[in-house]
């Protein structure tokens, strides 16, 4: 029999084994796979330097005596809550957001149930420094703050050996469930950071850990390194990843097919997320792996799918103020890139759900991108991911500037996807204002310095009624005597359940389906108290609650397209069941044997 859930609060037995590596994902959760002892000395020694087992301070005075632990720490026994309690002390005492990233990273590497419980116990202080903006500025300088080893990196130096460099990751075959893989082409909107770029994959994982309680040993940070054009990383003597050109598509496209068959072979449950490649990159290997493997694009399929889900409720705040109906929303993109047509392809649905046609849903959405309004006609080739949005219905107009495109359009929600900062100016802002009495205001480039406006810029322009989402957080304002609170438009509200309802009900396919869904449970995630608040996305204070929320509707969605394979264990549990089965299946840092 295999053992009961992580807190033990399923209440049916386990389904039979499907698939290879369900026992090796449950040994995880039951116990850790290696066992010290106090025999041949320095097992207690090993112990306090193996950040999954060491409880540090907390190790109680059984483990003390039996691991040999006695004198290897302080005669004081501690709780992991009065752990807590130091860790922010330390954290709060650190200068700058490197530094802070730095300890927590290092902390991580420590002790991970420490690092887990600080980060849950303290979601909206420690979410940005392990997350975005932080994350941006460590990948900048991730070779620079480098201190220990961390992820696994598959250089093209690996050719045709890329097997046996799996086969060095330290879990057993068959139990990682997710990976977060990126070449580090496109970080955030910081551009080209090569190797350095791991720092996006451990981050993200660390949120799927934090959010959705992906068990820590069962996630896989990769970065795919193939060389770098960012000529500043390669003279650094300090760069860590390949001193080479990034390689071209006849070298990129069978090592990552030698890449993904590889994972595929030897963790048949892996979900991979792609994260930050470069546009043509990005959607390239989304539509080369998504019916063979199981994958999915966080910058195309999830950003769309939290946009989407805040853009549900936005419109409702919206047609509410001005008495139209829901669906009559002109929605105009500042940038088109992977993100801004992902998120674009996405919103259609909004339209279709509400009886548009596909060509009436599209024509509701307008592109604008370096070069301007993106038409067919206006005399450049486009790229292939541009063209099914490209208006035809422009009468040879082309609009230049953002300004003059709001002043042709009248959009009612504005979407900057762009990479450039405070391009959502007063200007344009004042005219959101005039056309719309409560415009959508959506700056979601990353990190927070290449937002295309900040918060306060947005409600002052519009004079408190802007509806507003950002990629990264901004605090909340004061502003003629009523309190407002910024959305976080970030797919860190749906990657983490995305990548959890896979996990649990191994999906052997994560359909478009499945990543819309992900957007409609997090639009009815917000509850009452939050829609009080004038919020269109949940507290992330409620990050579990809401990635359970999420994975429980992606399952549901999945078993209707007969994409899960468990043997019909999750098909037969009605919501509540299935929800309680989620929740209990989530890691949680504690340590079960704390004896004070
Ligand atoms: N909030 C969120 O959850 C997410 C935010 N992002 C952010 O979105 C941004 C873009 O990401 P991707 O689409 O993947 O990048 P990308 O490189 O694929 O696309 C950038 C787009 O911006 C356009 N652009 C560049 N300069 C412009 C200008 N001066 N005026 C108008 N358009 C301009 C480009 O033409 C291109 O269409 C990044 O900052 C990224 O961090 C991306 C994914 C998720
Ligand atoms: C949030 C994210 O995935 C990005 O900015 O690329
Ligand atoms: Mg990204």
């Amino acid at each position: 029999m295999t053992p009961p859930a992580t807190n033990g609060t399923s209440r049916r037995e386990k389904p039979p084994q499907t698939l290879p590596d369900d026992k090796a994902y449950d040994d995880f959760k039951s116990s850790s796979s290696v066992h010290y002892s106090a025999q041949g000395h320095g097992g207690g020694y090993a112990a306090l330097r193996d950040h999954f087992y060491n409880q540090d301070t907390a190790f109680g005075d059984e483990k003390r005596s039996t691991l040999g632990l006695r004198g290897l720490l302080p005669p004081t026994h501690q709780s992991l809550a009065t752990q807590v309690q130091r860790t922010l002390h330390q954290l709060r005492s650190k200068k700058t957001d490197l530094g802070k990233y730095i300890f927590l990273t290092s902390l991580r590497q420590t002790n991970v149930r420490l690092f887990y419980a600080t980060i849950m116990q303290n979601a909206e202080e420690c979410l940005p420094l392990i997350y975005t903006p932080v994350v941006g500025e460590a990948c900048q300088k991730f070779s620079r703050i480098y201190r220990r080893p961390e992820g696994l990196t598959i250089s093209l130096e690996d050719k045709g050996k890329v097997a046996e460099v799996i086969d060095n990751w330290p879990v057993p075959a068959g139990a990682p469930r997710i990976a977060v893989l990126t070449d580090g082409s496109r970080i955030l909107g910081l551009g080209d950071q090569g190797w350095d770029g791991l720092g996006i994959s451990i981050g993200k994982l660390s949120l799927y850990v934090a959010a959705a309680g992906i068990h820590p040993r069962a996630t896989v940070p990769i970065c795919v390194d193939l060389g770098t054009d960012n000529k500043e990383k390669l003279e650094d003597p300090l760069y860590l990843g390949l001193r080479r050109e990034r390689a071209g598509d006849d070298e990129y496209h069978p090592f990552m097919d030698e890449v993904m068959d590889a994972l595929n072979k030897k963790y048949p449950n892996l979900i991979v997320q792609f994260e930050d490649f470069s546009t043509e990159r990005a959607f390239h290997f989304l539509e080369r792996y998504q019916k063979t493997h199981r994958v999915f694009n966080d910058d195309i399929q999830g950003t769309g799918a939290v946009v989407l889900g805040g853009f549900v409720n936005a419109a409702r705040l919206s047609s509410k103020a001005s008495g139209r109906p829901l669906h009559d929303q002109r929605i105009l993109f500042f940038g088109a890139g992977s993100a801004g047509v992902g998120v674009a392809t996405q919103l259609k649905s909004f339209f279709t759900r509400q009886g548009l046609s596909d060509d009436e849903a599209r024509e509701r959405i307008w592109l604008c991108d370096s070069k301007g309004l993106v038409t067919k006609d206006r005399g450049d080739k486009l790229p292939e991911h541009k063209i099914h949005f490209a208006r035809e219905d422009n009468e040879g107009k082309q609009c230049k500037s953002l300004i003059e495109a709001v002043d042709y359009i009248k959009p009612t929600a504005i979407i900057g996807l762009s990479t450039v900062p405070d391009t959502f100016t007063e200007e344009v802002l004042g005219r959101m204002a005039e056309l719309n009495k409560r415009p959508i205001i959506f700056p979601l480039s990353n990190p927070s310095h290449l937002s295309e406006c900040n918060f306060e810029t947005a409600i002052k322009a519009t004079k408190g009624t802007a509806i507003f989402a950002s990629g990264s957080p901004f605090p909340e304002l004061d502003y003629e005597g009523k309190h407002y609170i910024p959305g976080q438009g970030n797919n860190l509200y749906v990657f983490p359940g995305i990548g959890l309802a896979g996990a649990l009900s191994k999906c052997g396919h994560i359909s478009d389906e499945m990543i819309t869904e992900s957007a409609l449970a997090l639009a009815d995630s917000v509850n009452d108290e939050e829609k009080a608040e004038g919020r269109i996305y949940p507290s992330l204070k409620r990050m579990r609650d809401i990635s359970r929320d999420v994975s429980v509707r992606v399952i549901q969605m999945a078993n209707k397209q007969g994409f899960t394979r468990d043997n019909g264990y999750t098909k037969g549990m009605d919501d509540e069941e299935l929800k309680h089965w989620v929740e209990g299946e989530m890691w949680q840092p504690t340590y079960e044997s704390f004896a004070a």
